[in-house]
């Protein structure tokens, strides 16, 4: 293998928290990284050039996450172009995408070929498919397409007596929140500390009366937990674009001094503001009736105090946000009554405190960070 590809790229390193993007040519695997990762708008993909080497991408949140990129045109087993023995041996997910909107049958026998492979090598591999472009079919047919790719998959491994291999599918389209909903689950299943997060949000969940409480990665809008409720992806939007409107909010009320580091701020807001829409309407009309910032904490990525904003929109929601560490922000969906409202936010605040020593905590001992 292409030694100094591993290694400057630390794969090796993060093993755990890397994840191989595959797919045939133009099915979509740069348009997803920028538009996750880069904030880059949907349509300004549309003429992305071919990748022709593999490149990795690391982002810093909860977990270092590690992207390895390999590009379409290439043949995976042409032998001594890469070592790919080593290359599957220390990845945690191999994420396969599958252009839904074009014909799929060569790219189903690839994804085979490269499944069986990458179980033989590494049976512990997270293997996730995205459905994707789905955009460009009708529900129903999404859902056809879904149960067709299914079925074909299923068979291609019976040949090759690959029974029981776990895989994940996604409907996923770069033009709506389902990559990112995709991509948090993926990202997720590679946090060795998920079910200790997710106990501890149940039990933020219970004491603080939330509906939903999410801890998203500020910049990429992934959630890398959440409780166990099931997630309702208009809730996940609603917090999604919250953050963006905290963010906003907040230069309203930072102090002189801070004023550079806020334009800063506010302009990567803008670059990231992939998916500006009706909530900004809804908040425009709703009360806002709390943005207060701590005096305490300061955060180390933006060198200013930690955000906190709370929101009560036209229809009774309260949607409640704090900054977290490494980037995160908690980020909940409640209902209280008026006459308690003080009260309840006193408590939500005191509960969500504790949360964050507790996350400060875990993630000094963290398995993988
Ligand atoms: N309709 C639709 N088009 C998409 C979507 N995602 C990506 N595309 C388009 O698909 C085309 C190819 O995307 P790329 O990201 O370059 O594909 P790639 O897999 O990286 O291609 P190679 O670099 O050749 O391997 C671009 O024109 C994108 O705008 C999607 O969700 N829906």
């Amino acid at each position: 293998m292409d030694q100094s590809f591993l290694s400057a790229n630390n794969v090796e390193l993060d093993s755990n928290a890397t994840v191989l993007l595959m797919g045939l040519r133009r099915s979509g695997k740069s348009s997803i990284c920028k538009v996750v990762f880069h904030n880059t708008q949907p349509l300004d993909t549309l003429y992305l050039e071919s990748t022709t080497k593999p490149t990795t991408e690391n982002f810093k949140s909860l977990i270092d996450l590690a992207v390895i990129e390999l590009p379409g045109q290439l043949n995976l087993f042409e032998p001594a172009l890469y070592d790919y023995e080593k290359l599957f041996a220390s990845i945690g997910a191999l994420v396969y995408v599958i252009d839904s909107q074009d014909e799929y049958l060569s790219a189903l026998q690839n994804l085979a070929v490269i499944i069986k492979y990458a179980v033989s090598v590494n049976p512990k591999i997270h293997v996730e498919v995205l459905i994707h472009k789905i955009d460009g079919l009708s529900e129903d047919f999404r859902l056809d397409t879904q149960r067709d790719i299914m079925q074909r998959i299923g068979d291609d491994l019976l040949d090759y007596g690959l029974e029981g291999v776990q895989i994940s599918f996604y409907l996923t389209s770069i033009f709506d929140h389902s990559i990112y909903e995709a991509f948090s689950r993926i990202v997720q299943k590679l946090i060795y500390e998920l079910p200790a997060l997710e106990n501890l949000l149940d039990l933020l969940m219970q004491y603080s009366n939330f509906d939903k409480v999410f801890l998203f990665d500020i910049n990429s809008k992934i959630y890398v937990a959440t409780d166990s409720s099931p997630v309702d992806i208009q809730n996940y939007e609603v917090c999604a674009e919250f953050i963006d409107v905290s963010i906003d909010l907040d230069g309203l009320y930072e102090s002189p001094n801070n004023r550079n580091s806020l334009q800063q701020q506010q302009q990567q807001q803008m670059k990231r503001n992939s998916i500006a829409g009706s909530l900004y309407d809804d908040i425009g009309n709703a009360k806002q009736y709390q943005n207060s910032v701590s005096g305490e904490e300061v955060d180390v990525l933006t060198n200013s105090k930690p955000t906190k904003c709370i929101s009560k929109l036209e229809n009774g929601t309260v949607l409640y946000l704090h900054q977290m560490i490494r980037g995160l922000a908690l980020v909940a969906v409640s209902r209280f009554d008026d006459t308690d409202e003080a009260t309840s936010i006193s408590v939500i605040d005191h509960n969500v405190a504790i949360f964050k020593k507790s996350l400060e905590k875990m993630w000094e001992h963290a398995k993988y960070k």
